[in-house]
């Protein structure tokens, strides 16, 4: 794999990876493959329909196990961990963003974003303020109070952003973040994704958009569950 540009420790490291599905018939949805994303990089993965990239979102967020291979995140090594501690893994170290926001629609921005602290030990209070923090950091300091549906596409998508980023996770894992968004909002969207990746956030971006993949330092591409990476958009001398 090229590393031409500086990167922290890994924080997703696939050592021969793959997932099959048994069938029948039997479906190879990724295939055995080394990755390895360091801290404050910024991935994109691009490919068609049915081409892996939710098998390897599924993998990568600790929605699903691999049936080939070793996936340490962030070191530990989540094959050998129990499933109550692959939970706790994902909803510490990992912020999930979807396309379709996922938000809670009887609830406002602020509760939203508290309610992802629900199972962290802290203080009401505290909760309050790291959620008003976040939601400040996303541009939403005025719309703390708005429920879902009297948010623009684009600001329910910096809620969910906000959300997935409460728990300070290892990594940002963002399926289509832009895929219900018109064009000047997703571009929005992709500056405050790479504003967060300025102030040190790892990144991951799955999509079908070769516009939006091109946004990545790295771009991965997957082809029927195969894994190729191009190279690098910014080299660092
Ligand atoms: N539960 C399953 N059992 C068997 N095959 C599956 C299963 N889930 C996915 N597949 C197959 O695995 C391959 C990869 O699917 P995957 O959903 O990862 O593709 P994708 O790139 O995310 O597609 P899309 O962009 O359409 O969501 C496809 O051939 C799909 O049919």
């Amino acid at each position: 794999m090229t590393r031409a540009f500086q990167v922290g420790e890994p924080v997703v490291d696939f050592n021969a990876v793959g997932l099959t599905y048994p069938g029948p018939p039997t479906v190879a949805a990724l295939q055995p493959c080394d990755l390895r994303i360091g801290q404050g990089e910024f991935v994109t993965v691009v490919g068609p329909s049915g081409s892996g990239k939710s098998t390897l979102l599924n993998i990568v967020g600790l929605l699903d196990a691999p049936t080939h291979g070793t996936y340490l995140l962030d070191g530990i090594d989540t094959g050998a961990v129990s499933e109550a501690n692959r939970a706790a893994l994902r909803s510490e170290r990992i912020g999930f963003v979807f396309q379709s926001f996922h938000l809670l629609t009887h609830r406002s921005a602020l509760e939203n974003v508290e309610l992802a602290m629900l199972y962290q030990r802290l203080p009401r209070r505290e909760r309050r303020v790291r959620a008003e923090t976040v939601l400040r950091r996303v541009g939403l300091a005025h719309r703390l109070h708005s429920l879902p549906t009297q948010l623009s596409g684009g600001e329910r998508q910096r809620v969910a952003i906000a959300r997935a980023l409460v728990a300070d996770p290892s990594l940002l894992l963002c399926d289509e973040p832009t895929g219900n968004l018109d064009s000047r909002t997703a571009s929005s969207v992709l500056d405050l994704l790479h504003g967060l990746h300025q102030d040190g956030m790892t990144i991951v971006v799955i999509t079908h958009d070769a516009h939006v993949a091109a946004q990545g330092q790295r771009t991965v591409t997957i082809h029927d569950g195969l894994l190729t990476e191009q190279i690098p958009h910014q080299v660092i001398a």
